[in-house]
């Protein structure tokens, strides 16, 4: 249902402030900032379809009315009908009960009370999983969860942080705490529909794109989190005329909930030192497990997933695709003369001209020593051959490190009716070993 090519049909969450919201028609939260950096990081507009719940939107994505959905976490249930990019924004999952219930490390704290949790939220498929026999109960939306923990009806309410704290200043819910946190954390991606799983990479490389910075304002600008910690004193007042007796009895029941806010306090800042701590963490160890260390190009595992997820389109579509494998002539000599520290910068340069020669969608890999991979889906031969001859000629141009005169071998493959991924690969690596046994710096291809 696009209306052009490169218009995608976007749907969002109506009602989950600050993460996105549709206030008059507008899209508004954390969502509508990074769409602004999709559209300036990719060729890509949006279309925003409104819908008027969240199971409205996911009814959507199913029906395949929408293209994809911004924020969500991914689960098996939804990858079903939706392929995910990279984790672009990560928050905690805090548990909320009223003020007279001891911080909760963790949901195995809450031994037989009720938990309330939203009705399609992934933490509904979770929970039961990672905390079997909590006492789960299913509410339709964040605000009902929160009203039914207000009430009596819940005893603790679980979700994410910045809407909970969000919906408990707005709706003034003064006896409400957020009093604990849980391990699993939200780590919102972009959802694809499937036919158009083919754009993921392209928003990966868009993700990739985006600045410590950039998220760090979009993060300042809508979490706006302070743990709600507020005394009403009107009773105090009240009773302080009442005579000196009842002013006793009042100190001594303020100094003991003084106390306790002190400790709630304390507990609140380690849940935003923890909550910083694992954010971090995470994103570290995403990048680290998908990406080469030295290069900073992706690494063979992240090649590898990236092809799979692609692979059964192109092969179905019968899509004109091309796998090249990039091997540097004689690197030997070149640690053997120069040292393995020139080695490695002549690497990494090499990976800046690679990067530099890519359309958006291609996807170069580190595949191992000096040897690289690169997908060009929806290539036939004729462009294939002229990126391959424009990255030759760039390696040629560029000065590396200690003047040193490098060359490349390249190995091609076209996709063809049949292809495994194996197959696919092993042919591009025989007309790399072709090219090396035909003098090295040329291009070799087998279809
Ligand atoms: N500096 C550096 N060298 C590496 C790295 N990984 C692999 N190498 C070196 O790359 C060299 C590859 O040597 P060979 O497989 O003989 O290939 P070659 O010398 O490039 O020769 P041809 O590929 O046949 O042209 C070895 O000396 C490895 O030690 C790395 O991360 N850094």
């Amino acid at each position: 249902q696009q209306s052009d090519a490169n218009t995608l049909n976007l749907c969002v969450d109506p009602d989950w402030m600050p993460f996105e919201g549709l206030i008059d028609g507008k899209h508004t939260g954390i969502a509508s900032d990074y769409l602004s950096l999709f559209s300036e990081l990719t060729p890509y507009s949006f279309n925003i379809l409104p819908t008027k719940s969240w199971k409205d939107t996911t009814d959507r994505l199913k029906a395949g009315d929408c293209d994809l959905t911004l924020m969500l976490n991914s689960s098996a249930e939804r990858e079903k009908y939706l392929s995910f990019t990279l984790p672009y924004f990560f928050g905690p999952n805090v548990l909320v009960s009223k003020n007279d219930i001891p911080f909760m490390q963790d949901v195995s704290a809450i031994g037989d009370l009720s938990l309330g949790v939203v009705s399609g939220y992934r933490l509904l498929e979770e929970i039961p999983l990672y905390y079997p026999g909590v006492n789960i109960q299913v509410v339709p939306s964040e605000e009902a969860g929160l009203v039914a923990v207000e009430q009596g009806v819940l005893d603790v309410y679980v979700g994410s942080l910045y809407s909970t704290n969000l919906l408990i200043q707005q709706l003034e819910l003064t006896s409400l705490r957020i009093n604990g946190w849980i391990s699993i954390q939200d780590k919102l991606r972009i959802g694809f529909t499937k036919p158009n799983e083919a754009l993921v990479p392209i928003f990966n490389q868009a993700i990739d794109k985006i600045t410590t910075a950039q998220h760090n304002e979009t993060l300042y600008r809508w979490s706006n989190v302070q743990v709600i910690k507020e005394t009403d004193y009107t009773l105090l007042y009240y009773f302080l005329a009442g005579g000196s007796l009842i002013i006793l009895m009042l100190l001594w029941r303020y100094v003991v909930s003084a106390k306790v806010m002190t400790v709630l306090s304390n507990k609140n800042e380690e849940l935003e030192q923890v909550k910083q701590a694992l954010t971090s963490a995470n994103k570290n160890l995403e990048y680290v497990s998908f990406h080469d260390d030295l290069t900073a190009l992706y690494n063979r595992h992240y090649f590898m997933s990236a092809l799979k997820t692609q692979f059964a389109r192109l092969s179905r579509e019968q899509i004109n695709s091309v796998i090249m494998m990039v091997d540097l002539d004689f690197f030997k000599k070149i640690n053997d003369q120069h040292g393995h520290m020139t080695g490695d910068k002549v690497l990494k340069e090499f990976a800046g001209v690679l990067t530099a020669a890519l359309r958006a969608g291609d996807i170069a890999a580190r595949w191992g020593g000096e040897e690289f991979i690169v997908l060009l889906p929806e290539a036939n031969k004729t462009q294939s051959l002229s990126f391959a001859k424009r990255l030759m000629k760039a390696v040629e141009q560029q000065s590396f490190e200690a003047d040193i005169q490098l060359t490349i071998s390249i190995g091609m493959s076209q996709h063809k009716i049949g292809d495994s991924i194996e197959s696919w690969i092993e042919r591009a690596d025989t007309a790399l070993y072709q090219a090396k046994n035909e003098g090295r710096n040329c291009i070799k291809e087998l279809a």
